[in-house]
């Protein structure tokens, strides 16, 4: 986790020049996503779902993304590993991976097919949403994990495969004697897990795992997000975690990136998130969750919808929803920026932060 950080407001009020950007958090990047767009379809009908998206995933760090539905999560992630499905079109952007050799970094999105094809497992592994009903229904959980594994290591023998199966299971909490197992002998739980094994077998560096425990109930999603975490801490791979879960965001993620419709609203440690939100649209989503742990929070929701991508308001997207909304909203796209309060690390796209402005008292604790 990030140290906690000083929210103490700064003496001397912001210049009324662009708000400059946040500090890195001094971890090497793994994955940098700059300007990334996409588009779903093409002319007049097209839907921009993701308009210049910036987002650095850290060496062994856990980033959460999060953001009601159809904001752009996993078009996010899908889009950054070129497995967007049709019509689907990255439009603009560039996604660097940084090898584990310390050479170049490679753009993922100017990359050969066979390149990215080699290395997508090898390097970045998803899980997807839902995957845990793309198992094979005819075929032992082994033989599914030792497939996945000759795929992408063909000189492997059989023997190695089968231990090396085997041993996922185990590090996923599943006994190894479930080689033998069909999917349907399994728990929703364990056949999450063994879709986690199944995205570990090749020891990725970086892990995306889209809406992993949704369908699970809340005790099998606490163990498995344990699981993840303590993964984490002995292979030391990083993770993109998707959730509209923010609460339960805060639980696993050291970095928390709220989206709504098709941008990045606020990037902070989760802890500041979870405490401290400043953009109003983190304020509304954190208090539409019950949280985990700790005191009752009123639950008070959103009101209204995400709107239309086709349609977009003018200015900030969200300020027909917000509460603190102000006349300038309407007429300026507020980007990413540095807050009113002292937080080296903390990004934020919302006018309330620009200088001459009172930042409510909701979003300045
Ligand atoms: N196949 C598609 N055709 C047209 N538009 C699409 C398609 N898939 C997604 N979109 C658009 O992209 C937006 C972002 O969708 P995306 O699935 O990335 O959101 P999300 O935040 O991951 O949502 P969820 O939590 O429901 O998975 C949606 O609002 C939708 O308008």
């Amino acid at each position: 986790m990030s140290p906690a950080v000083d929210t103490t407001p700064a003496s001397s009020p912001r210049p009324a020049t662009a708000r400059t950007r946040a500090e890195g958090t001094g971890a090497r990047p793994i994955l940098e996503i700059k300007d990334l767009a996409v588009d779903y379809g093409y002319g007049e009908n097209r839907v921009k779902a993701l308009r210049g998206v910036n987002l650095t995933l850290h060496e062994g760090e856990v980033l959460g993304l999060a953001g009601e539905s159809g904001c752009g999560k996993s078009t996010l992630v899908y889009g950054a590993t070129r497995l967007l499905p049709p019509p689907g079109l990255i439009s603009a952007g560039e996604v660097l991976y940084h090898p584990a050799d310390g050479s170049a970094p490679i753009d993922l999105l100017r990359q050969s097919d066979a390149d990215l094809r080699a290395g997508r497992w090898q390097d970045i592994a998803v899980v997807f949403q839902g995957a845990m009903n793309s198992l094979n229904p005819v075929h032992r959980i082994g033989r599914q994990l030792e497939d996945a594994i000759k795929a992408h290591r063909p000189k492997s023998t059989g023997k190695e495969r089968e231990a090396r199966s085997r041993e996922l299971l185990e590090m996923v909490g599943i006994s190894a004697e479930r080689v033998r197992s069909y999917p349907h002998q399994l728990s929703g739980g364990m056949r999450q897990r063994v879709m986690i094994a199944m995205a570990l077998a090749l020891e990725p560096r970086v892990l995306i795992m889209d809406e992993p425990t949704t369908a699970l109930d809340v005790v099998m999603q606490r163990q498995i997000l344990e699981q993840v975490q303590d993964l984490r801490d002995r292979l030391g791979f990083a993770v993109i975690f998707i959730t509209h879960d923010v609460s339960l965001l805060v639980e696993v993620a050291d970095r928390i990136a709220i989206m709504y419709a098709g941008e990045i609203v606020e990037e902070a440690s989760a802890s500041d998130v979870y405490r401290r939100p400043r953009h109003p649209y983190s304020y509304g989503l954190l208090h539409s969750f019950p949280p985990l742990h700790g005191p009752r929070r009123e639950l008070q929701g959103i009101p209204g919808s995400p709107p239309d991508l086709q349609n977009l308001p003018s200015g900030c997207p969200f300020r027909v929803r917000c509460k603190h909304v102000m006349p300038e909203c309407a007429d300026v796209h507020p980007e990413l920026g540095r807050t009113a309060f002292d937080e080296p690390r903390r990004e934020v796209a919302c006018l309330l932060h620009d200088a001459g402005h009172q930042v409510p008292e909701e979003l300045s604790v």
